[in-house]
């Protein structure tokens, strides 16, 4: 087996090679626009070959990450993993995986972010559920707020795609405040790659702006047999958000409304007069991360609560073991190795899900991942690991 990086005159090869991995036929305009591939970078992907044929992919899209602290770095985004039914179960993703994390690394990455298609594979690449995604389904007739503050700002309907700059503009500034937010590349938006609302399918487009006219939220959905479901409901500020929901739930011939992607720990259900008019489900893994530079990556981020922490880090896919004394002070860290005695013991996978703070150490520690080698080590770390807000990502990649 050969595994080679790819170049534009690859990107048939490419796109077909990874739908046969999915089973699925691609669907191929000539000037790829509109389809959900189209964001990939050609000159980013890694063929594998066996005898000449193409066999496997994996590609990254050059993203932003927003670390806890308001921090954005760069993060390449793993997607387009997969090798033929024919040749799978033989080591080709982890050769994959291999080349692409040295490769990664030996291009300054620190970390690497990814969806996964199911949430038993990349644990032994060293990847670890960072945040999590799941959906409010609400019942109109039951959800009237508790309390009823007018709103001061507007809100105007479009329809995708004739909204694509002003959706754009509201999700630049969301995610840059947002701890574990993926950036939306422009050309991504020129493309209408990935999925709606940037893949520019019918959708109602609701945009919700201040009261001087700032735009600072928005909702798409659409309609279907009483469910108004919403792809997306971004905002910069909460009474954005609550006016926007306001918008949706005030919909006629509406039975219930389904948000999709509802934010972590997010109020509305608080303001409703009866709490149980929202039920949240399901709770799913969402974005995964990668630690490739692991002072690097703790340095990078925000922190709120001064203390130290001694960790001691396995990172059996790349055969490295190393600890490091963490020492947050004024919300900044040092972080440098040390052979003090360590407070917890931990896979690097572990690592990347408590890194964006949306997983506690302690969690991780009665799950019988994290060892915990004193009695306030793990209260000590959830107090340091914690973020401004929990972590979320509603960016499909
Ligand atoms: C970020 C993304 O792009 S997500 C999309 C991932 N792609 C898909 O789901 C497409 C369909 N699936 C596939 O193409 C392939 O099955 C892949 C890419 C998931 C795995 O490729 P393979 O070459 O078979 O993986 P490889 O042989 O390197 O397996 C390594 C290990 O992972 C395990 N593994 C691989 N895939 C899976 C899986 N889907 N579920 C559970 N374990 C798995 C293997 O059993 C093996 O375990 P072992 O080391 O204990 O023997």
């Amino acid at each position: 087996m050969e595994i080679r990086q790819t170049s534009a005159d690859d990107l048939a090869t490419f796109v077909e090679t990874f739908h046969a991995a999915l089973g699925r036929f691609p669907e191929a305009p000539a000037d790829a626009t509109g389809v959900w591939w189209a964001g990939i970078e050609a000159h980013r992907g890694l063929l594998a070959t066996q005898d000449g044929r193409p066999i496997g992919t994996a590609t990254s899209c050059s993203f932003e990450l927003t670390l806890p602290g308001g921090v954005v770095v760069p993060a390449p985004g793993v997607t387009c993993v997969g090798v033929l039914p024919t040749h799978r179960r033989q080591g080709v993703l982890t050769a994959m995986s291999r080349r692409q994390l040295a490769d990664l690394r030996d291009q300054g990455e620190f970390l690497a972010v990814l969806l996964a298609s199911e949430a038993t594979i990349y644990g032994r690449f060293g990847y670890g559920i960072a945040t999590y995604s799941h959906r409010l389904t609400v019942q109109r007739h039951q959800a009237a707020f508790r309390t009823n503050t007018a709103d001061t700002g507007s809100i105007e309907l479009l329809t995708r795609p004739g909204a694509t700059e002003v959706l754009e503009k509201i999700y630049d500034r969301y995610r840059r405040a947002q701890p574990g937010a993926v950036s939306r590349p422009h050309r991504w938006w020129e493309r209408g790659a990935g999925q709606p609302p940037i893949a520019p399918a019918d959708r109602y487009v609701a945009v919700h702006r201040s009261s001087d006219g700032l735009p600072d939220g928005y909702a798409t959905y659409a309609l279907d047999n009483g469910t108004l479901t919403v792809d997306e409901t971004i905002a910069t500020n909460d009474s954005a958000f609550t006016a926007l929901a306001r918008f949706v739930l005030s919909h006629d011939l509406v039975t219930q409304v389904v948000f999709k992607h509802f934010p972590p720990e997010h109020p509305l259900r608080w303001q409703f007069a009866d709490f149980n008019a929202g039920v949240l489900g399901p709770h799913m893994d969402w974005l995964w991360v990668r630690l490739l530079d692991i002072p690097r990556a703790l340095t990078a981020r925000g922190w709120f609560t001064d203390g130290e922490l001694v960790l001691d880090v396995d990172d059996p896919f790349l055969g490295e073991h190393n600890r490091y004394l963490l020492t947050i002070h004024n919300g900044h860290a040092e972080c440098v190795p040390t052979d003090r005695e360590p407070d917890l013991s931990l896979d690097v996978r572990d690592l990347g899900s408590i890194y964006l703070g949306g997983t506690t150490p302690s969690t991780l520690v009665r799950a019988g991942h994290i060892k915990a080698h004193n009695g306030n080590s793990a209260t000590r770390a959830d107090a340091i690991f914690r973020a401004e807000r929990p972590p979320h990502c509603l960016h499909w990649f």
